[in-house]
């Protein structure tokens, strides 16, 4: 069972988990996880390594899907749609929740083609001149544009690290998401680039439903308004940011957040 905070305002849920559990092969990865991923905010997926952060975070977006031995049971909802349903486009549902891994992944193409690769592969704009505004608006809207505007015919992979991460974040948004998944986006960052991020994150919330799995409880503490803490597969307590982190109602979340395992 999940320790919610009483004190949690109602908000409309962007996506719902209801008893989700996920299997690899026989191993239960994730335990009976039902959460409901507010809109317009962002939530902090924290918890020690190997607890199923990443496992859960996959099957908001289905991609569990692409490793063979992974097994969802329960209910995941996107405004109310199931997202596990057969008739479910698999390509569309991951551009409505996009996602952002730990290793900034940019497409070995140019700057100008790893943002309009999507809008152009989902149909959202044809003609030059509407890509040419959706690649500067999701550039501006990723923290990057007077950085590489005059250098759109260059590479992507040719950025640094933490410029790479702002592109793969400008490309998830550039086919218009509802929410966006990002898996330690910080992880292989240096702290400068990390807190460009940071804000960047803080920029984007209010528009997007954000989920952000990471293992620095500063940073849950400084870019969620809701944070849930994981163990052993399951969601051990769910609430406002600033109480998990103030007052733990779970002994194991104390435990974790005073860093006496982690
Ligand atoms: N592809 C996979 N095949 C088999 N087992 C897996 C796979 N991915 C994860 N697991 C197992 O599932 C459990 C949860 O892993 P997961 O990566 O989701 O945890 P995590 O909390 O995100 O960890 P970390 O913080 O170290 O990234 C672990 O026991 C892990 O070994």
């Amino acid at each position: 069972m999940t320790v919610v905070h009483p004190n949690l305002e109602q908000t409309k849920a962007k996506m719902r988990a209801t008893d989700v559990s996920v299997y690899y092969g026989d191993k239960k990865a994730i335990d009976n996880v039902s959460i409901d991923i507010p809109e317009k905010y962002v939530t902090a997926f924290i918890g020690p390594s190997g607890c199923g952060k990443s496992t859960f975070l996959r099957t908001l977006n289905r991609m569990n899907d692409t490793i063979p031995i992974a097994r969802v049971e329960g209910t995941i909802e996107l405004d109310g749609e199931d997202v596990y349903a057969s008739g479910m486009d698999v390509v569309q549902l991951r551009a409505r929740v996009g996602m952002v891994f730990q290793k900034p992944n940019p497409f070995p193409k140019s700057i100008y083609d790893n943002i309009a690769y999507g809008p152009r592969i989902h149909g959202l704009a044809e003609r030059k001149d509407e890509i040419d505004a959706i690649v500067e608006k999701s550039l501006t809207r990723a923290g990057l544009w007077e950085e590489v505007k005059d250098r759109l015919a260059d590479s992507g992979t040719a950025l640094s690290g933490g410029q790479q991460q702002r592109l793969c974040i400008a490309r998830a948004i550039a086919v218009d998401p509802e929410v966006i998944l990002m898996d330690e986006p910080c992880s292989a960052l240096d702290p400068i680039a990390t807190a460009k991020i940071e804000e960047l994150i803080a920029d984007l919330s209010g528009r997007y439903a954000i989920v952000i799995v990471t293992h620095s409880m500063q940073q849950a503490a400084r870019v969620s308004q809701r944070t849930a803490f994981f163990h052993l597969g399951k969601m051990v307590e769910y609430g406002r940011t600033s109480d998990i982190f103030t007052n733990p109602l779970e002994q194991r979340t104390q435990d974790y957040i005073t860093g006496r395992y982690g």
